[in-house]
């Protein structure tokens, strides 16, 4: 028998026979292991075609060659099947090593957790408080990505536990010699989904599939990283599903630095391997997320309030956006409204996103509730933790979903009177967790309470602020249950967003007499842009005076007030003063009042600016933090790759992370003080000044080493990573 040499195409599967026989049209399925063979009478007369006298002999020719050809097609099959097992024996692996005391090593399936609503829980699993807690609504016909439907299989490229939501527009996928794993294109239709291109890049299927996908991902606004893509994840078999909940995110939305972090720690957990989810409210019309449809109804305050999920995929990172007429509109005012709507508001946000992994399928797969963590973050998203317990893993649900809490600033807490308890929507027994008792405020509610006592980790933003939180004048009424959980918390300190805040690529930078620079053009692209901000803002454009900014919220924790005693300090100075902030009007009051007293030499810019923010950072010789108190504080460490000298109250995060300059060794990367006061401030920037004045070259080594230094979100994912198994593996 002559060997038939295969000609391979996606769509189907044809073989030429060497006497330029055509042979039978053969199509087939892996999909759900459904073959199919299309062998028409009109294929098989082609095959016989050739001799009429030998007609009968030539069909049968032809039909034992198809029968060969159906062995062949077989064994492909079976080698197909055989590497569908392989990765999923390496998937399993990875993951058997993380689920090893799950007992009887069942994972919770994606069936039951579709259910959610009281009706599909199983017997005696129906707890009062969730039934009804979110419906189905429906999933929008009208929208471009067909309806999901649950596939039979495992699926192990999903790397996912349960059974996953394939889209039915699925082409049929053919076998070729070269066997490559069913495309993920399958399944997720036209994106490589993030896991994949990271966590599972070193086996080679997905080498083959790499060289095959479309490379066009929804890239709306950022480039792809694809460099990560060809890596073996760094995370090992750590690798997990990570969802990030956030009240805010940069760039679309963002009052401070929560949004920054919520906006880069996820890509850099990304970069390490997981597959990592942001889900944030939408407060208004973004260009990138697109509907997917799904909405559900979530009860809050007794009433139905319908949440419309959208999705999209930027630098390796789902971000799911939560939309409801509560949110809209929201973004200048995020923490507006008064007590109560702001609780309503993220009572729903914490039921709609600890529920994402299950309802919003990201690159056609939903995330699931195995080998998963949560980062919740600060008191907007402490019931999270809460909500995972009581709805959930109380109820033999999510048992392998962990939640870690990220405090950013514990003077935020949530408090109410103890009736606030009823909007939570929570089991009676759960009071306790809520309830607080302080000298100032008495009895209360208190929603960070809760959430540290049920989160499995907690996390704070530096190493100082850990030790701060412990204390009764830093733990703000909670240092008692900070200490009683001291077991589970960990203080790590923020990184920087490289792209957003990188001097050589700030687009900010880019226009209005503004330049990029980097270390090695910094002596002539800082002096550019320090005369393009004093151009921009009006004030005497001198390279001699030393331009001191700020960069804050205008309240207490910022110490602007300290600032402001310093001023008739500063102006005699010959410096100049740039500030920016918005928050108490009595503050703002002060910035307009210190420029119109000084309108030679201060600015104070009374608003929210992200571009003025960046010019400020570029074109300040020296930025001002007097914070009373700083969790971590990023304006410090922006300034410094920036080339702008940080003075700060060594306080929090602002200790850990600028390194007093010592004139001696000629190291350090800043001024710091210990006393949050105006004649510390002005001791400080004292010295600092005369530094700018009189030793270039000190100067320009502070410069260096604060621009040189590794202040990437890099290092800090990796603590984050520790922390995140830690959790997984906490029972
Ligand atoms: N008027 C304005 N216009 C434009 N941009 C403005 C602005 N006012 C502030 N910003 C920006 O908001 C961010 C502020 O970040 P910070 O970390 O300094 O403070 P914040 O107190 O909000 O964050 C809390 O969370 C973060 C993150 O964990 C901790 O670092 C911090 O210590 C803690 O208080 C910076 O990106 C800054 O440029």
């Amino acid at each position: 028998m002559a060997s038939l040499p295969f000609v391979v195409d996606k769509g189907c599967c044809s073989l030429v026979g060497n006497r330029n026989y055509s042979l039978p049209f053969l199509s087939f399925s892996v999909k759900n292991s459904i073959f199919k063979i299309k062998a028409t009478r009109k294929d098989y007369g082609q095959v016989g075609g050739a001799d009429s006298d030998g007609d009968g002999d030539a069909i049968q020719a032809a039909i034992n060659k198809t029968h060969k050809l159906l062995a062949v097609q077989k064994q492909l099959i079976n080698q197909i099947a055989e590497r569908r097992k392989l990765v999923s024996s390496i998937n399993n692996a990875v993951n058997d090593a993380e689920f090893s005391k799950q007992g009887d090593g069942s994972f919770p399936s994606l069936e039951s957790a579709e259910g959610r609503g009281s009706d599909t829980f199983e017997e005696g699993y129906a707890p009062d408080f969730l039934s009804g807690s979110s419906h189905d609504v429906s999933v929008d016909e009208s929208q471009e990505d067909p309806s999901p439907t649950i596939s039979e299989d495992y699926d192990e490229h999903t790397n996912q536990i349960g059974k996953a939501l394939i889209f039915e527009n699925s082409v049929d996928y053919t076998s070729s010699k070269e066997l490559i794993t069913p495309p993920s294109k399958q399944v997720y239709h036209n994106e490589l989904p993030p896991f994949l291109s990271a966590a599972s890049s070193s086996t080679p299927q997905y080498e083959k599939y790499e060289r095959l996908k479309d490379s066009k991902v929804e890239e709306p606004h950022h480039e792809a990283k694809d460099v990560y893509v060809k890596n073996p994840p760094l995370a090992g078999a750590n690798v997990m599903n990570v969802i990030l909940v956030a009240a805010e995110c940069a760039p679309w939305s963002k009052t401070g630095g929560l949004g920054d972090v919520a906006g880069a720690l996820p890509k850099a957990l990304a970069r390490r391997g997981h597959r990592v989810m942001v889900v944030v409210p939408l407060y208004g019309n973004y260009a990138e997320p697109k509907n997917t449809g799904i909405r559900k109804l979530y009860k809050v305050d007794g009433q139905d309030m319908e949440v419309t999920y959208f999705h999209a995929y930027i630098d390796g990172v789902d971000f799911v956006f939560i939309e409801s007429p509560q949110f809209r509109h929201m973004g200048d005012n995020i923490y507006g409204g008064n007590r109560t709507d702001i609780l309503k508001r993220m009572v729903l946000f914490c039921k709609a996103a600890v529920e994402v992994p299950w309802h919003v399928p990201c690159g056609g797969v939903c995330y699931g509730d195995g080998n998963l963590v949560f980062i919740a973050n600060d008191w907007h998203t402490a019931l999270l933790p809460v909500y995972l317990k009581a709805y959930y893993r109380d109820n033999g649900l999510m048992k392998y979903t962990r939640a870690v809490l990220v405090i950013h600033n514990i003077a935020h807490q949530g408090r109410g009177p103890v009736d606030d308890f009823a909007f939570v929507d929570l089991p009676a027994h759960y009071l306790d967790l809520f309830r607080m008792y302080d000298p100032l405020g008495g009895e209360h509610f208190n929603i960070f309470a809760a959430g540290l006592k049920t989160a499995d980790r907690v996390v704070t933003v530096s190493h100082g602020y850990a030790w701060e939180l412990k204390t009764p004048e830093g733990g703000w009424g909670l240092h008692g249950i900070i200490n009683e959980n001291d077991w589970k918390m960990k203080g790590i300190v923020n990184g920087i967003d490289t792209q957003d805040w990188n001097p050589q690529i700030d687009i900010h930078l880019k226009s209005d007499g503004y330049t990029n620079y980097s270390l090695d053009t910094l002596q002539t692209g800082k002096p550019q842009c320090k005369a393009a901000l004093q151009k921009e803002l009006g004030l005497p454009v001198r390279n001699d005076v030393p331009l001191i900014g700020f960069i804050g919220r205008l309240d207490q924790q910022k110490g602007v007030d300290l600032i402001g005693e310093a001023v008739p300090w500063i102006v005699d100075q010959d410096a100049q003063l740039v500030m920016l902030g918005t928050g108490r009007p009595d503050l703002e009051q002060m910035l307009r009042q210190i420029e119109s007293q000084h309108h030679d030499k201060i600015r104070g810019w009374v608003g929210f600016s992200v571009k003025t923010a960046h010019r400020i950072t570029a074109g300040a010789d020296i930025l001002l933090m007097p914070s009373r108190f700083e969790p971590c504080g990023l304006n410090q460490l922006y300034a410094m790759s920036y080339g702008t000298i940080p003075v700060v109250h060594a306080v929090g995060g602002l200790r850990d992370t600028v390194e007093p300059f010592n004139p001696y060794e000629e190291s350090g990367v800043g001024w710091t003080f210990d006393r949050a006061e105006s004649s510390q401030l002005i001791h400080a920037l004292g010295n600092c000044l005369l530094t700018y004045r009189q030793y270039k070259s000190s100067w320009e080594g502070l410069q260096r080493r604060g621009m040189t230094r590794d202040l990437s979100w890099d290092n800090a994912a990796e603590n984050y990573e520790e922390v995140l198994v830690a959790a997984k593996h906490h029972w």
